[in-house]
């Protein structure tokens, strides 16, 4: 029988096959590391004494502390400013390579690394983050691990894990204009729910994710941990080779062509069997907003906030009930009837160049609605940033009346200035909309940067069909 992608990559980094139902041992080629996740495992190293086994293999970037205006000036959080004096001491100690704010490569831990050609496929990534599940939009094996975790990476290069299940998610068919990898990813959710993948890595396959750019494949994985997910990976193809070629750690030359016939091993062979298997129809999309408090809770813009009694599970019906309390919503309001007060495009799910390419080319020659109180544009890195400058994206996004923002995580969650208050609505491109999350009491739509862009020029939730 045949052998799943996961489990190829799987099979060529095990250092040591568990015996009697123990855990294997797998060889990490790359952590990433961020100011959150870190200090206790570079504290767990100092006090055993110990150095990292592959300085090299573990880089590092500042993302969720930063703040996105007046970078230059001292943070005005303290406890934001100490996390990143941290990393930095830290880093310097253990020689470990930073890209500290301030610097061209700084960004989201799963944005800056994509671009600067870090993540190639086969690979085994990690980083002290949930959304490293990013990464394996390069058919890499790419998840986040807890901080005790990120200490034994950096001790020894390995990690002990018992080996994930696997599930097939085909999208069949072909999107629909003003239809994204967004909308799929949500819409997959929605079907197999916040747990429905558990324990599992998933594959995304079939025609839609063939024809999606390495840009949408990346949001598409990015959210599999949404729907419980290890991972999320996506066969390599030459869309992906086409990506990686050329960028500064690319192989070149003859380790180019080494490196891309190993790469096209890498695929699920035809007669191997998941563990699970779903299908969707990427031709019967519409772009999909969320209503409540777990990304799950998402259905097609042209849909009706629910009726919890329309749920036939207990826990579910209890679940929207409070999710309605806390979002300020009524069941049966029209979800293009919701007004809103904020847009915030970016975060590690929709900030890549193509979103803001996207999200300005509906803004061009518009204005945001008078009702909207801001409209925040945050690009995922400063490579980003600076492309995006140089394409005059900026000019677009600031005669829009939106703010252009320097890299960061920013609004996708209240850990650095850019909060939302309480009962405050905002359209947001980011991957979870949980109570609090973008600041205390703050209302969270999670939608595509089309479904943002287009809500921006209205006021109220809309697509780009309704411009
Ligand atoms: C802070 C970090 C550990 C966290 C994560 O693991 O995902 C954050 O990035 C998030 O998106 O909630
Ligand atoms: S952008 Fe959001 S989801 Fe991504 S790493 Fe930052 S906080 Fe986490």
């Amino acid at each position: 029988m045949g052998t799943t992608l996961a489990e190829k990559v799987w099979a060529d980094h095990l250092v040591r096959q568990g015996q009697n139902g123990e855990p294997d041992l797998i060889y990490i080629d790359l952590q990433l590391m961020h100011e959150v996740t870190s200090p206790q495992a570079f504290e767990g190293l100092r006090l055993a004494g110990r150095q990292l086994r592959h300085t090299e293999l573990t880089i590092a970037t500042e993302d969720h502390n930063t703040p996105t205006i007046n970078i230059d000036r001292p943070n005005p959080d303290e406890t934001s400013a100490t996390q990143l004096s941290t990393l930095e001491r830290n880093c310097k100690e253990f020689g470990v390579r930073l890209h500290p704010l301030g610097d061209a490569d700084q960004g989201i831990v799963h944005a800056f690394a994509p671009i600067l050609g870090l993540t190639q496929p086969g690979m085994t990534i990690v980083c002290g983050d949930s959304h490293t599940s990013t990464h394996g939009a390069f058919g890499a094996l790419a998840f986040g691990i807890g901080t005790s975790e990120v200490e034994h990476v950096m001790a020894t290069q390995t990690l002990s894990l018992k080996p994930f299940k696997t599930m097939a998610i085909n999208i069949e068919g072909e999107l629909a204009p003003g239809t994204t990898a967004k909308d799929i990813i949500l819409a997959i959710i929605a079907k197999i729910g916040t747990g429905g993948g558990q324990g599992y890595v998933l594959e995304y396959r079939g025609e839609a994710i063939r024809k999606l750019s390495m840009d949408a494949r990346m949001t598409i994985c990015n959210m599999s941990i949404e729907a419980g997910a290890r991972a999320g990976m996506i066969a390599p193809d030459e869309t992906t080779f086409e990506y990686i070629k050329g960028r500064p750690h690319a192989p070149t030359g003859e380790l180019w062509d080494q490196a891309v016939a190993y790469w096209k091993t890498l695929r699920t062979d035809d007669d191997a069997v998941f563990d699970a298997e779903v299908t969707l129809h990427a031709d019967e999309l519409q772009p999909y907003v969320t209503w409540g408090t777990n990304p799950g809770q998402g259905l097609p813009i042209t849909a009706s906030v629910p009726e919890p009694e329309s749920f036939s599970d207990a826990t579910a019906r209890t679940a929207a009930q409070n999710a309605l309390t806390y979002m300020g919503l009524e069941p049966g309001t029209k979800i293009k009837d919701i007004a809103v007060d904020t847009v915030f495009i970016g975060s590690c799910t929709n900030g890549r160049i193509e979103d803001l390419r996207a999200a300005a080319e509906i803004m061009r020659g518009h204005h945001k609605a008078d009702s909207i109180h801001r409209v925040l544009v945050v690009p995922a890195s400063s490579r980003v940033r600076l492309q995006a400058e140089a394409e005059g994206l900026d000019q677009v996004f600031k005669d829009f009346g939106a703010e252009w923002r320097n890299a960061g995580c920013s609004m996708c969650l209240g850990m650095n200035p850019d909060k939302l208050v309480p009962g405050e609505r905002c359209i947001s491109t980011s991957n979870r909309n949980f109570e609090g999350r973008q600041g205390k009491g703050g209302r969270t739509h999670l939608a595509s940067p089309l479904v943002a862009a287009a809500t921006a020029i209205r006021g109220t939730i809309s697509s780009p069909a309704d411009l």
